[in-house]
């Protein structure tokens, strides 16, 4: 870690992050801080990046460059399987077997997470799914879905939340749950970040928006920098 950074105990450091993806430069120069307790918005254009920052977050890609720290962990190296558990991506795609009941995937969840089968259904009952326990996962609408993966959080308890297109395809109920499980989050001092394309929704979830924009992540509204 260069000795001018201080990443103290920041659940997110980034420093001068650059990120190649299929050899295409997507992400560069980007520095980032969360502290625990905090939850960003982050915006941008389509194709800004902003998924692929996630999964930075996530311990999932490679740097091209800079330095990053996530739970402690140095990014690129084998520090970061054991914050893996730390970390919930609710990405586009649900992180459910399809074949399994929503009850199923959650209490299968629990079990590799040390946690009572019980919680499981009390996840579910608290994303207003208890009466969809036993509906296999490929049969679900994609709102309820969603409610399944926010299940899955709340179930998981993670330190970082890593939430993709927070607010797309959310009735209002859903959109209240995904500002419950950030609350959730933040209750046991974890960070999130929410990607949104819905700022006014996104303003009432985060404490601060983050515009990913050449690359770079700037105070949402600020210049791109020549
Ligand atoms: N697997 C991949 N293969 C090739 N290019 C990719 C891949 N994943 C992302 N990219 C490229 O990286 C860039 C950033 O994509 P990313 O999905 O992070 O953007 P985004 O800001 O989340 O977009 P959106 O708002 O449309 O979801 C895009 O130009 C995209 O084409």
């Amino acid at each position: 870690m260069p000795s001018t950074v201080s990443d103290n105990d920041n659940v997110v450091t980034l420093v001068d992050v650059a990120v190649d993806v299929e050899r295409v430069s997507v992400l560069r120069g980007l520095d980032l801080t969360i502290a625990a307790g905090e939850s960003i918005g982050v915006v941008g254009a389509n194709g800004s990046g902003k998924s692929t920052l996630l999964r930075v977050l996530a311990t999932l890609l490679p740097l091209a460059g800079g330095y990053g720290r996530v739970l402690g962990a140095e990014l690129g190296t084998d520090e970061c399987f054991a914050v893996r558990p730390g970390i919930a991506l609710v990405g586009h795609a649900p992180a459910l077997y399809p074949r399994l009941t929503l009850g199923e995937n959650l209490r299968f969840l629990a079990r590799l997470t040390g946690r009572r089968e019980r919680a499981a259904d009390e996840a579910l009952e608290a994303v207003g799914l208890a009466r969809a326990v036993d509906r296999r996962a490929e049969v679900c609408s994609q709102g309820m879905l969603r409610r399944a993966e926010l299940a899955r959080v709340l179930l998981s308890q993670p330190r970082l939340l890593l939430l993709d297109e927070a607010h797309a395809g959310l009735d209002k109920a859903s959109i209240s749950l995904v500002e419950a499980v950030v609350e959730r989050v933040r209750d046991g001092a974890g960070a999130s970040v929410v990607v949104s394309h819905d700022q006014p929704r996104l303003r009432g979830v985060a404490d601060r928006l983050v515009e990913i924009s050449g690359g770079q992540a700037l105070l949402a509204g600020e210049e791109v920098p020549a």
